[in-house]
């Protein structure tokens, strides 16, 4: 493998990494990515690893030396520092983060995402090692436009929505809206990351991903994950549509999102990887600002992907209504728009999004259809009753 060089033009030192949260979808990118492109070592943290076995198993893989699965539970193992010191960076992507839970299961939400992220911060900084810590772009909340009221001019106005990490204010819901939980314990870890750095010398950057997405997101309930789960709104609408049912609009599908798609992302994170000085202390928005959408847009474009990608018809009335209180319970509230303003990324890192929607859809359904489609078939042939 040529020797790789950062954006400074200075060779790069093949380093180890502790990854914790390894096998989840964005680790299982990365890992995928670290293996076939750098010379780097990933030691692999999680509590599973199906997401990442294709790259543990054989033996015979070419990294296969560069990759180590350690099976744990960061909430209570006491190889975790050893770990962390074995390596020269860590990268925390382990955390509860799906919607479903942060209002039906709020305490495991908190402890996940800020209680037990506290050693692997404190360790970091006991032993100078660097860490990448991942956030998320829900810490924004609202955007300050949706208090204006609904005719005013100025919600055209960009500075009244793009969210700026250096400007930009967090704006959650009330306490018993407990789907606030999850940002609010993300807010509070960034804020105690931060401080490390200022007081004590933390090497760090933060990431905020606004909605990566792309092959092995969450689980597709009753068939890699619980029949009752409610995954994310990709995973939601990919298993609506390989059982031929309409796709869910919570609260009329009315909020906007931006998505990016998982591998145009994950360069922007071996970009932080591999120049720290270009990275350390930063907190980076990744996303794709070119690519927003109302949910109901994106249910209507992934019926229209899907059904070129599978052959299959889509249905007369492809998506249904459904309020929030019915699909997640009380104390859901949600973000009405997030559109990342990509200054700090593009001036550190010369890091830019290049997949539209339509394609980053069309390569995923692609890989939904051929992975699950006869599973779910399966799974929907009824016994005959005896
Ligand atoms: N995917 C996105 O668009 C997105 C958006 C915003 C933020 N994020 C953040 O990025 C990170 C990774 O997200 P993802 O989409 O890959 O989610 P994911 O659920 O697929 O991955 C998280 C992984 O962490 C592991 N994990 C959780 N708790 C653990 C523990 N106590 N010990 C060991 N392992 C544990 C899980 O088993 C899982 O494999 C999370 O911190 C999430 O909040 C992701
Ligand atoms: O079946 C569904 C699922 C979801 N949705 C809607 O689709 C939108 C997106 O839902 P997602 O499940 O992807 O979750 P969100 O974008 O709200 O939050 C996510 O974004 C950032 C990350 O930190 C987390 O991964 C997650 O909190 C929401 O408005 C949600 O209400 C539906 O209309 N129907």
């Amino acid at each position: 493998m040529a020797t790789r060089m950062d954006l400074d033009g200075k060779p790069i030192k093949p380093m180890t990494i502790c990854m914790i949260g390894a096998g989840g979808f964005i680790g299982s990118h990365l890992c995928e990515k670290l293996m076939a492109e750098t010379p780097h070592k990933v030691l692999a943290l999680d509590v599973y690893n199906d997401k990442i076995r294709h790259l543990l198993e054989p033996d015979s893989l070419p990294w296969a030396g560069r990759i180590q699965f350690h099976r744990l539970n960061i909430k209570h193992d006491s190889r975790l520092e050893g770990l962390i010191k074995m390596a020269d960076l860590t990268i925390n992507l382990a955390a509860i983060c799906t919607p479903a839970d942060y209002n039906t299961r709020p305490l495991d939400t908190i402890y996940s995402n800020f209680i037990d992220a506290l050693p692997v911060v404190k360790y970091c900084s006991e032993n100078n090692k660097r860490l990448i810590h991942f956030s998320t772009c829900e810490v924004y909340g609202k955007t300050v436009g949706s208090f204006l009221p609904k005719d005013s001019p100025l919600r055209q106005d960009p500075a009244y929505y793009v969210l700026k990490e250096d400007t930009s204010p967090c704006i959650f819901g009330s306490i018993e809206k407990q789907r606030w939980s999850y940002a609010c314990a993300k807010q509070l870890i960034e804020r105690l990351i931060y401080a490390e750095g200022a007081e004590n010398g933390l090497e760090f950057t933060i990431v905020r991903p606004f909605n990566w997405i792309g092959p092995r997101m969450d689980f597709i309930p009753g068939i890699d994950g619980p029949s009752e789960g409610v995954p994310r709104v990709l995973a939601c609408f990919s298993n609506n549509l390989l059982r031929h049912e309409p796709l869910k609009l919570v609260d009329g599908g009315q909020s906007q999102r931006t998505f990016v798609y998982i591998k145009d992302a994950i360069e922007a994170v071996l970009l932080m990887m591999e120049n720290p000085d270009r990275a350390n202390g930063q907190i980076f928005n990744v996303g794709n600002p070119n690519n927003e959408v109302t949910v109901r847009q994106l249910a209507e474009m992934m019926t229209e992907v899907y059904t070129k990608v599978s052959g299959e018809p889509a249905l007369q009335v492809p998506t249904i209504d459904v309020s929030s209180k019915e699909f997640y319970g009380e104390g859901y509230d949600d973000s009405d728009k997030r559109i990342p303003d990509m200054t700090i990324i593009n001036r550190q890192l010369g890091w830019n999004p290049k997949t539209s929607l339509w394609d980053l859809l069309e390569s995923t359904l692609t890989y939904q259809h051929r992975t699950y489609a006869e599973a779910v078939k399966k799974s929907m042939v009824k016994p005959v009753a005896s």
